[in-house]
């Protein structure tokens, strides 16, 4: 479980406050206005921010360790892959920084690659990858991180619906495939019902605490209600 205990966060004169749980194995969707503090929680839960209250994971205080230390993956919209790195080596960088990879972690990249629909395709550079490649690359680097709490922030929204769709499916069967807990900022409600069964929405400097996602936008708070209005 993931835990957010009185969490404030402050950047200049933004603040943002989180005080809930996640249960282990969820998925949940991050929505909210522009500016609202999504990529803020997100950050916050991964150890880039300093923040007030406590982050825990399964009842441990995450504090006191550093980002690469906390037992979280992380994917951007740009899917953080580094362009002069092979597609190997950009999913090799989830098993050790340094790339020196033994025989057996080189046979996990292999078969990440593959169980992502990349077979063969591991000598490729991002540049030579379609956008929906790119983004199957860094899905293969969460299967081989191993964490057990996987932050998305917007990860597909370069990408057409269609292909969007796919990598969702695709994500949730990797998260499923690693029992672990999803946490995803997205702008797109349709994707937000199709991915999670949850859905935390961030609005006036809270993060409120996670609500069924059906039952939520059958019956939206004025705020969601606004925003699902301007966003259709
Ligand atoms: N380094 C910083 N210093 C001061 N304020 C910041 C800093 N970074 C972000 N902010 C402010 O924090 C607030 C939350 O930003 P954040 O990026 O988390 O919003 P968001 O909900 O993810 O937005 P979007 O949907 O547009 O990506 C914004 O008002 C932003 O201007």
């Amino acid at each position: 479980m993931l835990t957010l205990e009185d969490l404030v966060i402050a950047q200049g004169d933004f603040r943002l406050g989180a005080d809930f749980s996640v249960p282990r194995g969820a998925r949940v969707a991050v929505v909210g206005p522009s500016g609202a503090g999504k990529s803020t929680l997100l950050g916050a839960i991964a150890g880039y921010l300093r923040t007030s209250g406590r982050v825990l994971w399964q009842g441990e205080d995450l504090g006191a360790r550093a980002p690469a230390q906390r037992p979280v993956a992380m994917v951007f919209q740009d899917n953080n892959l580094f362009p002069h790195m092979t597609a190997a080596q950009n999913v090799g960088l989830g098993i050790t920084p340094s790339l020196r990879l033994k025989d057996e972690d080189a046979a996990r990249v292999t078969s990440a690659l593959a169980r992502v629909g990349l077979a063969g395709m591991g000598a490729r550079k991002p540049a030579a990858l379609s956008g929906g490649q790119q983004s199957r690359v860094a899905i293969a680097r969460l299967l081989v991180q191993v964490k057990p709490l996987i932050l998305l922030d917007e990860p597909f929204a370069a990408l057409g619906p269609a292909l969007r769709h796919e990598m969702l499916d695709l994500v949730g069967d990797v998260a499923a495939d690693l029992g672990a807990t999803v946490l995803m900022v997205t702008h797109t409600i349709g994707d937000a019902e199709r991915f999670a069964e949850q859905l935390v929405w961030v609005e006036n400097g809270v993060a409120q605490a996670p609500a069924a996602t059906r039952a939520l936008l059958a019956d939206p708070p004025q705020g969601l209600r606004d925003y699902i209005g301007a966003s259709t």
